[in-house]
């Protein structure tokens, strides 16, 4: 699995690993998030997140759910983010910042608890590409997706120290796997030479 903020260069990092035949890549099902029968969860999320943030992460987690249920269709697979980071990061984000009502965080963490109790999710490693938030800042800003114009800084502060409480410091969740973690603040041709470093790690962690 590959985590990292918003706009960190996790799908640049998979668009790489694609073009390596016998890897299959699973990125994000944002488009679905804008989109989900006319509606778009992900934009009303930002505009009124206490309204829509169970609305969203609900959808967040069956999509994310039904692609960890995929069969394989290669012998690795890599996917963008997770039902962990959904629940771990973003769902934890709106509750503890006050956007998610208390019976809202309840009824959602009962889901996530079903699921992972009733339904296997392997994972063999969890690459995390770990950025300043400033940098995301300024890469969320230069791919200016509608919906996340309303973005301060703040939050992308609030979502990386999730991030390194969960997979660095070992404060908040269980981690699922072992994590690799590549510094990606760097430019393009420095990260793509830090991905061939790390390409053996990547493609033999599930032997
Ligand atoms: N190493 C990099 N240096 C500069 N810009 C980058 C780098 N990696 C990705 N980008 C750009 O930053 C934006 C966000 O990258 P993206 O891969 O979509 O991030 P994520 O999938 O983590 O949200 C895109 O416009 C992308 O072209
Ligand atoms: O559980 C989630 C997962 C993602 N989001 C938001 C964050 C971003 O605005 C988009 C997509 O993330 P990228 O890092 O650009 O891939 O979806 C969320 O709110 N909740």
């Amino acid at each position: 699995m590959t985590k990292g903020n918003i706009a960190s260069g996790k799908t640049t990092c998979l668009e790489y690993f694609s073009k390596t035949s016998d890897i299959e890549v699973l990125t994000e099902p944002v488009s679905k998030w804008r989109n989900v029968q006319g509606c778009n969860p992900l934009g009303l999320m930002y505009q009124d997140p206490s309204r829509w943030g169970l609305t969203l992460q609900t959808y967040v987690q069956l999509t994310m759910l039904d692609r960890h249920v995929l069969p394989m269709s290669t012998p690795v697979r890599m996917m963008e983010r997770s039902i962990y980071s959904a629940k771990y990061i973003f769902a934890e984000n709106l509750y503890k910042s006050g956007k998610m009502p208390e019976v809202d965080f309840a009824v959602l963490s009962e889901w996530f608890e079903w699921i992972i109790k009733n339904i296997a999710i392997p994972v063999d490693l969890i690459v995390y590409l770990q950025t300043s938030p400033q940098t995301c800042y300024e890469r969320l800003k230069q791919r200016c997706r509608e919906e996340e114009k309303v973005i301060p800084l703040e939050y992308l502060e609030s979502i990386h120290n999730l991030y390194e409480d969960w997979l660095i410091h070992h404060k908040s969740f269980e981690v699922p796997a072992p994590v690799l973690v590549i510094p990606a603040d760097h430019d393009l041709k420095k990260m793509l030479h830090q991905y061939e470093e790390n390409r053996e790690k990547i493609l033999m962690a599930h032997c």
